[in-house]
């Protein structure tokens, strides 16, 4: 498919153009310009010629990221040996409260500009930090429009003190000015976590205005390592067509597809959430259930904190090929650390009576896995929500728990204030006494 350099070939008659030989071979077919010769003569052929091709085309493992459309889009192995990525190219961050994750490649990109939140516990419209429900932004891929105001944004207050209110996101200007700025933060002094010198006056507003716009607090004082914004990654295995990527779908954007497109390789979502007012993400990792599609799929398995294993509830097979897919899961990753989750799907094809049956047999799976059961239904919408909701948690929760471990700052007995400003977090069981009261 790629082989050495060659020169440019120009075939055909005046117009249409086919490159070959490079690296990347492209294929410009279909071009305005492509007209029939004077004389007559029929027009060459070009190979491409036919019906509609896939957009992108490859066989290697550097599975390609188109961004331009809602959803990005892998498409791995096609016949034809070229890649043609027809929508824009992803752009650098534009600035924008939302970052959003979009990986296909190793390599991952990080694109801010995502309109897409959720707060755990509340719907989108009564989440405290986001405003309205937000729409897509033109700005997301073409960096337009980024400085008009966000739909139902509000330009950021500070609350009282100079601190700015939690995770407040509006537009980013493309100066970092902001007029009418109130006196009282002139002089602050503020140091960010990663900033080694302390800056005061201006700069202290511009930075507090960029780290806004990242969807991070502008603290006054450097963040305590457990209250900054955190990750969990989330892999998401089972047979082909048991309805993995309906239950993300459900999740993520509560839409249900009835006509089955396999998934090829791996897909990926990321949904944001505020637990006790800490940004909080999960990137949930879709795979292939296809068997061809299996070591594309697994090189995308390490390092996650939680591992969900769907069946079909209406499918014995699928239950039991849960404890394979497990294992394979478990080879990239700690079995000591990482969260199991076995979810029954398409509950709503199911009796009562063969949904006892079937009850019967997942718990006793999920107990030899020590993993939690959840039966649901991306139809109907069934325990959907809940389930990932309980995810977050429990990737949360050890999120946090392994950020203390690694700081060595916790010890059996203290109690950890999560919800706090303090940058003590830790209230120790046996306090000293202060020296000055009897
Ligand atoms: N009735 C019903 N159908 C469902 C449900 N979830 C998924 N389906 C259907 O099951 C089929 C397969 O769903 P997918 O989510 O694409 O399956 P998948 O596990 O992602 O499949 P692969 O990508 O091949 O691994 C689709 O036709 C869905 O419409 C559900 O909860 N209820």
């Amino acid at each position: 498919m790629v082989g050495p350099p060659q020169p440019r070939v120009v075939v055909g008659s005046p117009r249409p153009r086919v490159i070959v030989g490079t690296i990347r071979p492209r294929v410009i077919v279909g071009s305005a310009r492509a007209r029939e010769p004077r004389d007559g003569t029929p027009r060459p052929h070009l190979a491409t010629e036919g019906p509609p091709r896939p957009r992108v085309i490859f066989g290697t493992p550097r599975a390609r990221v188109i961004v331009g459309s809602p959803r990005p889009q892998v498409i791995v192995s096609s016949p034809w040996p070229a890649v043609v990525v027809a929508s824009p190219r992803p752009r650098a961050p534009v600035g924008s409260p939302w970052p959003r994750v979009i990986v296909g490649t190793p390599r991952s990109r990080v694109i801010v500009g995502s309109a897409r939140a959720r707060v755990a516990g509340a719907d989108q419209a009564s989440a405290p930090s986001l405003g309205a429900p937000q729409g897509r932004r033109q700005d997301e891929h073409s960096g337009a429009g980024a400085e008009g105001p966000r739909p139902g944004g509000a330009a950021p207050v500070p609350e009282e003190g100079g601190r700015f209110a939690r995770a407040q996101r509006f537009p980013p200007p493309r100066h970092l000015r902001l007029p009418g700025t109130p006196d009282r933060h002139r002089g602050v002094s503020w140091r960010h976590p990663k900033q080694r010198k302390e800056v005061s006056g201006d700069s202290v507003v511009k930075a507090r205005v960029m780290w806004l716009h990242c969807g991070l607090v502008a603290p006054l004082r450097p963040l305590p390592a457990i209250c900054r914004f955190k990750i969990s990654k989330v892999i998401v295995v089972g047979d082909l067509s048991v309805g993995k990527t309906c239950l993300i779908n459900r999740f993520c954007k509560d839409t249900f597809d009835k006509n089955y497109k396999a998934t090829i390789g791996v897909d990926f979502e990321m949904e944001r959430f505020e637990v006790l007012g800490i940004p909080f993400s999960l990137q949930l990792w879709d795979t292939a259930g296809q068997e061809r599609f299996k070591c594309i799929a697994s090189t995308y398995y390490r390092g996650a904190q939680a591992i969900i294993i769907v069946f079909n509830l209406n499918d014995v097979a699928s239950l039991e090929h849960t404890k394979q897919w497990l294992a394979d899961a478990l080879r990239e990753n700690d079995p000591s650390s990482v969260l199991l989750f076995l979810v029954g799907s398409k509950k709503d094809l199911s009796t009562p009576a063969q949904y006892v049956l079937m009850e019967r047999d997942a718990l006793k799976v999920a107990q030899e896995m020590k993993a939690e059961y959840w039966a649901v239904s991306s139809l109907t919408g069934e325990n959907v929500r809940e389930f990932f909701f309980r995810v977050a948690a429990l990737t949360f929760e050890a999120n946090v728990l392994a950020e203390l471990e690694k700081s060595g700052a916790r010890r059996i007995g203290d109690v950890v204030r999560i919800n706090s400003d303090d940058n003590n977090l830790y209230l120790t069981a046996n306090k000293k006494k202060p020296t000055c009261c009897p």
